[in-house]
């Protein structure tokens, strides 16, 4: 045990001593030790104080030395690098946890292919587990099986993790069907600003849910009703229109949902919504008519879809560092806008034809962007309800804007402080100036300069901060980057397959 210990130790000073290019007699020079001690100290053949961790992380210029995986996880960025090759795109985050929530309608086994490894469906596991729903990973980790317990324990629901992810929100519209009163710790996520939950209970009071708020706990009433007129929702958002079709989905009978948001994860919620059995009628438009079952006992094998905002964040990333990259697998009808917005800009691109994901519905093509010299658009970059220019993707013409020529103006009007975190790229070289909380001028081109700095509690201004460091000549350190992984399965190893070369280090 001590011994394995020492050798992990021995291991993570090797590698930290090889990141900075050093030799082992360099390191020795450095400790005032010689190079045969270095050298059993790599090995694990040497018995080694704390003082002398401290004092070879401190030699080293690192924080590589740690002392085991809890803590948490930074990235260091060697930038200036030209990235090549191709790069898969992933299942989305937001279609992952919708269908995780889905799951509880189905008291058959619901298996999802090829499902993203991030921490928001790591935090949906663990309180799905705690409620008695067993999930394993199949096929070598790469799908996921799901098969619901008779009776569902809610009170020994792991508060920390539902606390944690926003898209707990979304057992309302299943658990009403099954309970008749439960109470769910208050939803989490990025730190946006205040998202209410009013919109959800706009719509799902209309199938008798009740709920009252008191000290982090929202208490649920049902007395379970069938909405008697169409459901019209008030924002056209997309977890709202996630619960009340979830709602709908087990309401004996035809539910019509209007101002729906018919964005990605909503179609590929509707989608599977069919593959259990339940008609939906007219998927990718803002009016949805849901036939909807009592019962739903079905075994269920459902391929959720790429995720666009991934390939938004790669298709940035080449930009960014200039590169010459191929993005596979581009949920292209969720990439238009942005592309058109790109094409005035003069990206150099190429697209395949399309072909079909595994749902056999969204449509893909492969993506090939070339270095480009992009000008600012002449109008605004601002976000709308889908078939707009997503919400999620606008962090990204931040970065793409810090590299074209001219001034651009970012209005996020959705976000109460999203658009704030996106002036942390100034401390890499960036001249964004915020004119308010919602909007921002960037003015590029950019000369990009390394930085250590903290990564913004935000998914998509944390991811756009590491490109900008992808894209700085020298050594940025990223600090605390479980907000990316919320959204991105293994961010830095994939982008490093393509030719980035970004470090994972933790604290002790
Ligand atoms: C798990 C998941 O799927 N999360 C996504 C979902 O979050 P989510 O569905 O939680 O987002 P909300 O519906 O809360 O919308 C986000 C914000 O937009 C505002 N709003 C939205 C629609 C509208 O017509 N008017 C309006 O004002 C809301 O008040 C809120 O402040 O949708 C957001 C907007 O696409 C995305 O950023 C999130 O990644
Ligand atoms: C805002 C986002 O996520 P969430 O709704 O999970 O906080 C996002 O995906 O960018």
């Amino acid at each position: 045990m001590a011994d394995d210990y020492l050798v992990r130790i021995g291991k993570l000073i090797r590698d930290a001593r090889q990141h900075r290019g050093w030799t082992q007699t360099q390191l020795a020079e450095a400790l005032g030790t010689s190079q045969s001690a270095v050298n059993r100290i790599e090995r694990g053949n040497q018995n080694i104080s704390l003082e002398m961790i401290a004092r070879i992380g401190e030699a080293l210029d690192s924080e590589i030395v740690s002392l085991g995986y809890s803590g948490p996880m930074h990235l260091r960025v060697v930038g200036g690098r030209r990235l090549s090759g191709s790069i898969d795109v992933k299942t989305s985050k937001n279609a992952c946890v919708a269908l995780l929530c889905g799951s509880l309608l189905n008291k058959g086994r619901t298996v999802l292919r090829r499902v993203a490894r991030i921490e928001e469906v790591y935090r949906l596991l663990e309180v799905l587990n705690s409620i008695g729903v067993r999930t394993r990973w199949i096929n070598e980790g790469t799908d996921l099986e799901i098969v619901p317990p008779a009776e569902l324990d809610l009170d020994a629901m792991d508060a920390a993790a539902a606390r944690r992810t926003r898209s707990i929100i979304m057992f309302l519209g299943p658990l009403l069907h099954r309970m008749d009163r439960f109470r769910l710790p208050y939803a989490g996520g990025c730190d946006l600003g205040t998202r209410t939950i009013e919109p959800h209970m706009i719509a799902l009071r209309r199938f008798g849910l009740d709920i009252t708020a008191t000290e982090g706990i929202y208490h649920a009433e049902v007395s379970r009703t069938a909405p008697d007129r169409p459901i019209v929702l008030t924002e056209r958002g997309d977890t709202v229109t996630e619960n009340a079709l979830l709602a709908a989905a087990r309401n004996d009978g035809v539910t019509v949902i209007r101002n729906a948001s018919s964005n990605y994860m909503v179609q590929d919620l509707c989608f599977f919504l069919e593959a259990l059995g339940v008609k939906v009628e007219g998927i990718g438009t803002t009016t949805l008519t849901v036939h909807g079952m009592a019962d739903i006992d079905v075994d269920v094998d459902y391929s959720p879809s790429e995720d666009p905002v991934e390939a938004m964040s790669l298709l940035a990333a080449a930009v960014v560092t200039e590169s010459e990259l191929t993005i596979r697998r581009v949920p292209v009808e969720f990439l238009e806008i942005e592309l058109a917005v790109l094409e005035e800009m003069g990206l150099d691109h190429d697209r395949t034809a399309e072909y079909a994901a595994d749902n056999g519905r969204t449509r893909l093509i492969d993506l090939t962007v070339r270095p480009s010299k992009l000008e600012a658009p002449i109008d605004k970059i601002h976000p709308m309800p889908f078939p707009g220019l997503n919400i999620d993707n606008v962090p990204f013409f931040a970065a793409i804007a810090a590299a074209a020529q001219g001034k651009t103006l970012i209005h996020d009007w959705v976000y109460d402080n999203r658009a704030i975190y996106l002036t942390d790229l100034n401390r890499l070289g960036g001249r964004l100036q915020l004119l308010d909380p919602h909007r921002v001028l960037v003015e590029g081109p950019t000369r990009w300069r390394a930085a250590e700095m903290m990564c913004p509690p935000a998914l998509r201004p944390a991811v756009v901060v590491l490109l900008a460091m992808m894209a700085a000549e020298g050594t940025s350190v990223l600090r605390n980057v479980y907000v990316i992984n919320r959204g991105y399965e293994d961010l830095a190893e994939r982008l490093n397959s393509v030719g980035a070369q970004i470090e994972i280090f933790r604290d002790i």
